[in-house]
């Protein structure tokens, strides 16, 4: 039996959890450098927690400087079993309203200048990713918002951008046209990274703008972004507790495998690798190393 530890990612406006009990900071020390901050450990009903804010306490690491696999690792060094990501997002469709919550269910990834992947030279991988979002905790937070009467929205695109600038005009209204729902910054490659390491991830995309195709709003900015943020901030974190306090004590099997991901994933054969990435690899990858 492996122990549930849920890990929860807080995105934009969520930077930490109140209502943890025994909630205390820890710093974890990962091989692949320094977290974006330390992890919040604590308990939500019989339920083990890590926290951990994507953007450092006081929001300090933009988007493509946050160490994804720092964070990913770390999470894995603690003993997480399964992430929720909390993230801010733009809307490409009208009934997607500011403060509507989505369960994303598929990625587009254009992001172009981050470390996407823990393998490489040395020790090469590929994982399933065709499916990028756990259904089981897609489910288990369906329930938690019926029970906390928060409308969820289940399915949508997310389509992850290099940023930190918002998008031009033509941008929003390409990736309007291909039928996306939603866009952020964020959630690539962490959850690529997440799946490398056998943690079912999901995401709750809160939107908080139209982005700047909806004629009605020319552009987004922070500003208004960060009021939507804070007026949903509260019901993220009631979702967010619900969900954690009806995780089952025992880490539920992911029904598309993303916890036995790596099963049949490693390419390099085991006498070619390279000793000094295995070495960097023991956590994310240690349950099937030498096979
Ligand atoms: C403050 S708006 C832009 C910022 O918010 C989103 O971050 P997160 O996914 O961590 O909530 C978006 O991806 C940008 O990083
Ligand atoms: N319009 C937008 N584009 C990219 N990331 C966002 N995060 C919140 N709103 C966003």
């Amino acid at each position: 039996m492996t122990k549930s530890i849920v890990g929860i990612i807080g995105g934009s406006g969520l930077y930490d959890l109140p209502g943890l009990h025994d909630a205390r900071w820890v710093r974890q020390e990962t091989p692949w450098g320094a977290m974006s901050d330390e992890v919040l450990r604590g308990a939500i009903g019989d339920t083990e927690i890590a926290f951990l804010p994507r953007h450092g306490r006081g929001h300090r690491f933009s988007p493509s400087d946050i160490n994804y696999r720092a964070n990913i690792d770390g999470l894995k060094r603690i003993g997480v079993t399964d992430v929720v990501s909390v993230s801010a997002t733009g809307s490409y469709k009208h009934e997607l309203a500011p403060g509507t919550f989505v369960l994303i269910d598929q990625f587009v990834d254009r992001t172009v200048k981050r470390e996407s992947s823990f393998f490489g030279a040395g020790c090469v991988a590929h994982v399933p990713f065709g499916h990028p979002t756990s259904p089981g905790l897609m489910d288990r937070l369906q329930a938690a918002a019926e029970a906390e009467q928060i409308p969820v929205v289940r399915g949508g695109t997310y389509v992850c951008m290099e940023g930190p600038q918002f998008s031009t005009l033509a941008e929003s209204l390409w990736y309007k046209s291909a039928g996306f729902d939603v866009v952020g910054m964020t959630n690539m490659p962490e959850a690529k990274l997440a799946r490398e390491a056998e943690i079912p991830y999901a995401t709750v995309a809160m939107v908080t703008d139209y982005d700047c195709w909806h004629p009605d709003h020319d552009h987004v900015d922070v500003q208004q972004v960060i009021k939507v943020l804070l007026a949903n901030a509260d019901k993220a974190r009631r979702l967010i507790a619900r969900f954690a306090k009806d995780f089952p004590a025992e880490h539920p099997a992911c029904p598309i495998g993303a916890d036995t991901a790596l099963e049949f994933a490693l390419m390099t054969a085991p006498d070619k690798r390279d000793p000094a990435l295995l070495a960097k690899l023991d956590a994310v990858a240690g349950r099937v190393m030498g096979r």
